[in-house]
């Protein structure tokens, strides 16, 4: 049969392997179910690309060795205990289901192998599937694995996405599912079961969470443990929402000298400054002192801080832990100083999720060579610290393009002590030192007058301290957007046009709409009553002596008037009440024909002693009336902005960066207060205006109504 393509002799009892002469383009054989032993010498079945061989008794794979076109076999459910005889087989699907095999070898070398299936088997290693590269699906169901561990040996194989390790002991271990995900993280399918997002998501963020959830973490640990102790007030360094305690952390790779950058810089701006002393697990090294570098402590004393809420930071270094306690700071504090820091980049993470606002410095090296050499001097640490400390710049370095403004400042530093002169300069401006040497002693005060408000102000979430009110001014403030003089100039002249067009000097636009139906609307007997009397039912027009004294001006309804408080506010209002009191205005008595003699009556009516008398007692109302836009809540004064922030000479520059009124004390802040002092001036001078001019509209509007009366008597 030289044309036979396909040959399909399963389910028989077939014991002899190929017992025919070979067909010159047989390409698929099915001998699955017979009753097979052993394999023989395939070469001359030259076309053959497809052979089912399950369901026999064959304990060995061989005589395939010149199928140079085979890519599917299956030897499923044989007694094959060794994989062997494959080398080289273009195969992409290969089956061994159900055989005896206890590891995996002589796969090495089958490279375009896509689809494995090893399930019911004994195997315990992965190892020996690492060069798959092509593979793409793997079943291990139903073998001895047993670590997750072994999911190493399939990591970097990119284009595996679907895995069965189902009836494996390795299901047992904890958090199984995850583990494996987060080390195959190409896969879709687990155990035949679909991988979400959301478990990826997790996988990463358990095993190998981004630093800004280690830090998030751990600054949520040292916060929960300190809430659990019984509170201390910290005077010096409470928060305070207006002045930020004061703190200087200089960050960095480890060694590149920012340590010694900070005992420098405390030893010479030792009026402002004091080295905040962390506390490591790491014996001391040789010249450094307990208490002066570090607090040297035991694993386990660390640990008992840790659980005493004692720490606002920690970290793990070099298998070494580090952490930053609230006591330590504390301490600098507590001498009016501010708190000079080092840390690594962690620790930067970890204290931005605090209550303090450090300026943060970054200590840069630019030369590899020269970092590695100064490390080499240190005597100190191993090569495989020096390539960890290394391979750190990068990370520093990408931080800080990453993020843009994550650090304050950077100063490149290959040697410290020449890069001190630059950091110096920068921490000076910080000071705002350099620009007002004069001033020098003030800000010093300034700060030392930082750590006492900060601890008056330690009990500052009382609303009824002033702090806290500060505290509410500066969201306000900052919520609102800050006025320049021209915008507020811009606001004059809108309010006047409002102004002027509800005096009727200028048809502005406020105006217009409400003088339509002066035009073309006579005004039935409900409008009216409605507009006499304020009331809204149009069936029931009121009786005179039904309309309440204060409703003697038609023109502003009764829920206008019915209370002081109310009458403030609609004053103080200046465009709702304005603009309101134009649209009565505007519905203008000239234009209502014969309603005019109801409302005159009216009017008359509401004019009787007692009414008067009412009215007469209304006086000191208008009085208030006319006073209040002064003292108007919708002045743009904020609540308890009469009261300066306190600010401390490192202001928080960094989170509030152009706002002038959060850093003054900045260097280049000067123009700004100037800027600040002066829109606060114009804001003032506004206000005032638009007090006199409501003022002038109040007198208008009252020599209105008396002419109106007037020349309705005559
Ligand atoms: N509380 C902390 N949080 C985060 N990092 C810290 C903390 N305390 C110290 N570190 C940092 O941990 C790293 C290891 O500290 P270690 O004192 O062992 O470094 P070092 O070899 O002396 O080098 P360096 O001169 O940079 O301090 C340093 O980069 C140090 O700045």
């Amino acid at each position: 049969m030289p044309s036979l393509v396909i040959l399909d002799a399963s389910h028989n009892e077939i014991s002899a392997f190929f017992g025919f002469q070979p067909p010159k383009n047989l390409k698929e054989v099915n001998f699955s179910n017979n009753r097979m032993s052993k394999m023989k010498n395939l070469s001359a079945f030259s076309s053959l690309s497809n052979l089912q061989l399950d369901h026999n008794s064959f304990s060995e794979i061989s005589g395939l060795e010149q199928c140079g076109l085979l890519y599917q076999l299956s030897l499923a459910h044989n007694r094959i205990s060794r994989i062997s005889g494959l080398d080289n087989l273009p195969l992409s699907h290969l089956c061994l289901r159900g055989n005896r095999l206890e590891k995996i070898e002589g796969l090495e070398n089958l490279r375009s192998l896509q689809s494995l299936d090893l399930s019911l088997n004994r195997i315990r290693s992965l190892a020996g599937l690492q060069n798959l590269s092509l593979l793409g699906s793997l079943n291990l169901e139903k073998n001895l694995i047993s670590e997750i561990q072994e999911c190493k040996h399939i990591h970097d194989l990119c284009l595996l996405r679907d895995m069965n390790l189902l009836q494996n002991p390795v299901q047992e271990q904890k958090d199984y599912r995850l583990s494996v995900i987060f080390l195959l993280q190409h896969l879709t399918t687990l155990d035949q079961q679909e991988v979400t997002a959301e478990e990826k998501v997790s996988s990463v963020n358990k095993y190998d969470p981004p630093m800004d959830v280690v830090a998030a973490t751990n600054h949520m640990t040292h916060l929960v443990y300190q809430l659990m102790q019984p509170q201390v007030l910290y005077d010096s360094t409470f928060p305070s929402a207006d002045c930020p305690y004061p703190m200087l952390v200089l960050t960095g790779p480890q060694g590149c000298g920012k340590r010694e950058l900070a005992h420098r810089l405390c030893q010479d701006l030792h009026e402002y400054f004091g080295y905040g002393i962390c506390h490591t697990t790491r014996g001391p090294y040789f010249g450094e002192e307990n208490g002066i570098d570090y607090h040297f402590v035991s694993e386990e004393d660390f640990e008992n801080m840790v659980l005493m809420g004692k720490f606002i930071q920690t970290m793990q270094y070099g298998g070494h832990r580090f952490g930053l306690t609230r006591d330590a700071v504390e301490e600098v504090a507590k001498e009016g100083l501010a708190c000079c820091l080092h840390m690594e980049l962690e620790g930067v993470l970890s204290l931005k999720n605090s209550y303090f606002e450090p300026r943060y410095i970054l200590i840069i090296p630019t030369s590899v060579e020269k970092y590695i050499s100064n490390l080499n001097d240190r005597d100190l640490y191993t090569q495989a610290q020096i390539d960890r400390a290394v391979s750190r710049i990068q990370l520093y370095a990408n931080t800080c393009r990453q993020r843009p403004g994550f650090f304050d400042n950077v100063i490149p530093s290959d040697d410290w002590k020449e890069s001190y002169p630059a950091l110096k300069k920068v921490v000076t401006g910080y000071l705002f030192a350099e620009e007002r040497d004069d001033q020098t002693s003030s800000t010093f005060s300034g700060l030392k007058h930082l750590s006492l408000s900060a601890g008056q102000t330690g009990t500052s979430l009382d609303p009824s301290d002033p702090a806290y009110r500060n505290y509410l001014a500066k969201i306000q403030a900052e919520l609102s957007l800050q006025k320049n003089p021209n915008e507020l100039a811009s606001i004059r002249r809108r309010e006047q046009l409002v102004r002027e067009a509800v005096l009727g000097k200028s048809p502005g636009v406020f105006s217009q709409p409400a003088k339509r139906p002066n035009i073309s609307v006579q005004p039935s007997a409900p409008l009216q009553s409605l507009i006499t009397s304020g009331q809204s039912h149009p069936d029931s027009p009121p009786q005179a002596e039904e309309i309440p004294p204060q409703t003697a001006d038609p023109r502003i309804p009764v829920s206008q008037k019915s209370s002081g408080v109310e009458e403030h506010r609609a004053c103080s209002a200046v465009t709702a009440a304005t603009s309101a009191r134009g649209i009565v205005k505007a519905l203008d008595i000239a234009a209502m024909g014969s309603a005019l003699d109801t409302l005159k009556e009216k009017l008359e009516n509401s004019k009787s002693p007692g009414a008067a008398d009412a009215e007469r007692e209304q006086k000191p109302e208008t009085g208030q009336e006319q006073r209040a836009p002064v003292t108007s809540p919708s002045s743009r004064r904020r609540p308890g902005s009469e009261t300066k922030p306190i600010l401390p000479p490192i202001p928080t520059g960094r989170k509030t960066p152009a706002r002038p009124r959060s850093c003054p004390s900045r260097p280049s802040s000067t123009t700004a207060e100037e800027a600040e002092a002066e829109a606060e001036e114009v804001e003032v001078e506004v206000e005032v205006e638009v007090a006199e001019e409501e003022e002038e509209v109040e007198k208008d509007d009252e020599a209105d109504v008396e002419e109106e009366s007037a020349r309705e008597e005559t």
